[in-house]
């Protein structure tokens, strides 16, 4: 599956004040995020819309939630598999997460909050709607620039209209050895892009797409990770690639992370544009519905990684 290497992802800066569509500095950007996208299949972002002690407050605000009794944590259920309470699992032992839909408009935060505080928790609900508000921003430039790159930019309406948000906020006990154990082992994600920040315990690792490496992942003070999913993989009729990527983990401290993860809505079918198909690029995928999707892979687990292939891959 390829060796671990010490070499570094590209990090793309997006703190620029004017980065707008249409101007020198966007064309720049945007051609930054091709060569990564092209080269590795994912990339660091630089994006400094939050305060400098965000990170701490966000962190801190999740080990308060995690440190919840099980029976209050359970409550987070949903009724897209994998969308709700995830936890004491065998395979993943280490692991727990909790999602919240929606979570960049304040009401529908607040309401999930109340499932684990009844009375409320307004420091913990506007961290996080305020966290996914921020990152939002991020997703549609970087979405935005990927239509570009692909000349589809007459989609841009329908595939922004089209999508929605995860977040999705996690907690990996340490595992108390010295050598590295499997947090949660390699896999793709189904949705349409991933954007992860982790706390001052590093786990996370990419898989180089075009060398099959895996790179470690170590995050300055305003770094996320940008990662493609299989739904946006098949839209583009496999222009880009899913970005693999595991969490290895080693000590005894607590790692916390959370993704921004951009869905299709449910029952919207996902189509490869027609500009996309041709004889050299076949089609690859029938139309789906991710959330189908998604009880395809519950139920079939065992066979996750070929998921999307195994659901609704043409056979050519
Ligand atoms: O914890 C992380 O950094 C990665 C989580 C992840 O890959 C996932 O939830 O799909
Ligand atoms: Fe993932």
């Amino acid at each position: 599956m390829g060796s671990h290497s010490p070499s570094k992802l590209p990090a793309i800066d997006f703190t620029k004040p004017e980065l707008k569509p249409g101007t020198d500095q966007w064309d720049s950007v945007k051609a930054q995020v091709q060569q990564a996208l092209q080269e590795f299949g994912c990339f660091e972002a630089l994006f400094d819309k939050f305060p400098l002690e965000f990170r701490e407050t966000i962190f801190s605000a999740l080990e308060e939630l995690f440190d919840l009794p099980l029976e209050i944590k359970t409550r987070n259920v949903s009724k897209t598999p994998y969308h709700g309470y995830i936890g004491q699992h065998p395979k993943i032992p280490l692991f727990e997460s909790i999602g919240f839909d929606d979570a960049h408009v304040l009401e529908n935060v607040e309401a999930q909050t109340r499932t684990f505080w009844p009375q409320g928790n307004t420091s913990f609900s506007e961290i996080m709607q305020s966290y996914a508000k921020g990152l939002r921003e991020l997703d549609q430039m970087i979405r935005r620039m990927i239509l570009e790159i692909f000349e589809i930019e007459k989609y841009m309406d329908e595939h922004m209209e089209s999508s929605e948000y995860l977040l999705k906020v996690m907690r990996y006990k340490g595992p108390r050895t010295s050598e590295p154990q499997v947090g949660l082992g390699p896999h793709t994600d189904m949705d349409l892009v991933t954007i992860l920040c982790q706390n001052e315990v590093n786990g996370l690792e990419l898989q180089s797409s075009s060398t099959g490496e895996w790179i470690d992942w170590i995050p300055s003070n305003d770094s996320f990770i940008v990662t493609i999913g299989e739904s946006l993989h098949a839209w583009l009729n496999g222009r880009l690639k899913a970005t693999y990527h595991r969490v290895m983990l080693s000590g005894d401290k607590p790692r916390y992370s959370v993704g921004l993860f951009t869905v299709p809505k449910a029952s919207y079918m996902i189509k490869a544009p027609e500009e996309l198909v041709d004889e050299a690029h076949p089609l690859l995928y029938k139309p789906f519905d991710y959330t189908e999707l998604l009880r395809f892979q519950a139920s079939n687990e065992g066979r996750y990684q070929f998921g999307l292939k195994g659901y609704c891959g043409v056979q050519n």
